[in-house]
């Protein structure tokens, strides 16, 4: 569905001595299958809407390719259109009109009669319980019902491969978890591929089956959420023992699955790959040493972790305001 290979994009800003060059992207590879889910993660200003755009025609590469839907972004930006929905960070509904007639109208411009895109447009106002406010106007609208009449402009004429930039920015939580029903749902009910990127590390994990992180306009790392978790850490095993004089066993036995075995108190914990599969092994291990356990705790790495790794940094700190952003040079 989305193959890119080397894609690059250069801004050029200011003028005379004040003359830059922005990095935004630097030669980025993706590969998308049909009916993927992918979560495209990464800090502000990393790069995730410049190549989005690039990806739905909307800005020309300054080098490489990519095919999308299985039309070259470059020399059939038309087909490509025709075959995606874009729901772009700031929306792409106006104030002053009916929700209804935007959609249809929006249909119509995809070469839908007035009828289908009628048909087409009430049925998605149901699925996106947007029921009853088809004589809308976007101004009277929550947020939510915002961003889902945004999807459903997106998806009116029925396109096989869905990007959503920060699909949930700005909404309470609450109306996120609804609206991450809804996107689950754009595989299920639509059948359609969906592109997604997101600073929220948990709505890459709840969505996604497979995440790319990118970071100062580089793709740093390509997995599942779990696969990107075990690679980098293990998960951290916290065994709180009864008794102080059975600390240097339940040491001993945790120091069998992992090297990095800390003791703190009566408390014994180390990170372990794959905790779940390891764990009930270690338990019985523990219970044959005569090891008596108060309490045991598995933490999972999270998404943060992953990024700590592979950049040096959190993606806390990477959100920071002065934090420097896209490799930019003088
Ligand atoms: N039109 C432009 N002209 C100059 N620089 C730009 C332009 N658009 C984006 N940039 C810069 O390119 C870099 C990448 O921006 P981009 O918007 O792609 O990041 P992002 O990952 O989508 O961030 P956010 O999460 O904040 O939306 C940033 O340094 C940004 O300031």
């Amino acid at each position: 569905m989305i193959e890119a290979r080397g894609l690059v994009q250069t801004f050029h800003t200011g003028q005379g001595k004040a003359k830059k060059e922005v990095h935004a992207v630097k030669g980025v590879d993706l590969d998308v299958a049909e009916g993927e889910v992918v979560g495209f993660l990464g800090p502000n200003g990393a790069g995730k809407t410049t190549t989005l755009r690039m990806l739905t025609t909307l800005l020309k590469p300054t080098a490489g390719t990519a095919r999308v839907a299985g039309y070259d972004v470059a020399t059939q930006p038309v087909q490509v259109r025709r075959s995606i929905g874009y729901c772009s960070q700031v929306g792409s509904t106006f104030s002053g009109a009916y929700a209804g007639d935007e959609v249809v109208d929006h249909g119509m411009l995809y070469g839908m009669s007035r009828k289908d895109a009628v048909a087409k447009g009430q049925e998605l106002f149901e699925k996106f319980q947007l029921d009853g406010l088809w004589k809308r106007m976007n101004k009277s609208m929550s947020g939510g019902q915002k961003r889902r009449l945004d999807i459903v402009m997106g998806l009116i004429h029925s396109p096989s491969l869905v990007f959503l930039d920060e699909p949930t920015t700005g909404l309470d939580p609450q109306a996120r978890a609804n609206l991450w029903e809804h996107i689950s749902g754009l595989r299920t009910q639509e059948g359609a591929t969906v592109f997604l990127t997101t600073h929220y590390l948990d709505e890459a994990d709840a969505l996604a089956d497979r995440i790319v992180i990118i970071d100062r306009g580089e793709i740093v790392a390509s997995d599942t959420a779990d696969n990107l978790k075990a690679s980098v850490s293990g998960d951290l095993v916290a065994l709180e023992v009864a008794a102080d004089d059975q600390v240097a066993v339940a040491r001993d036995r945790l120091a069998s699955l992992t090297h990095d075995v800390t003791v703190d108190g009566r408390v014994v914990s180390g990170r372990v790959s794959r905790a779940g599969k390891a764990v009930p092994g270690l338990l019985r291990d523990l219970e044959s040493s005569g090891v008596v356990l108060d309490s045991i705790e598995v933490i999972r790495p999270t998404l943060d972790d992953v990024f700590l790794t592979l950049t040096g940094r959190s993606l806390r700190d990477a959100d920071e305001p002065d934090a420097p952003t896209a490799g930019e040079s003088a």
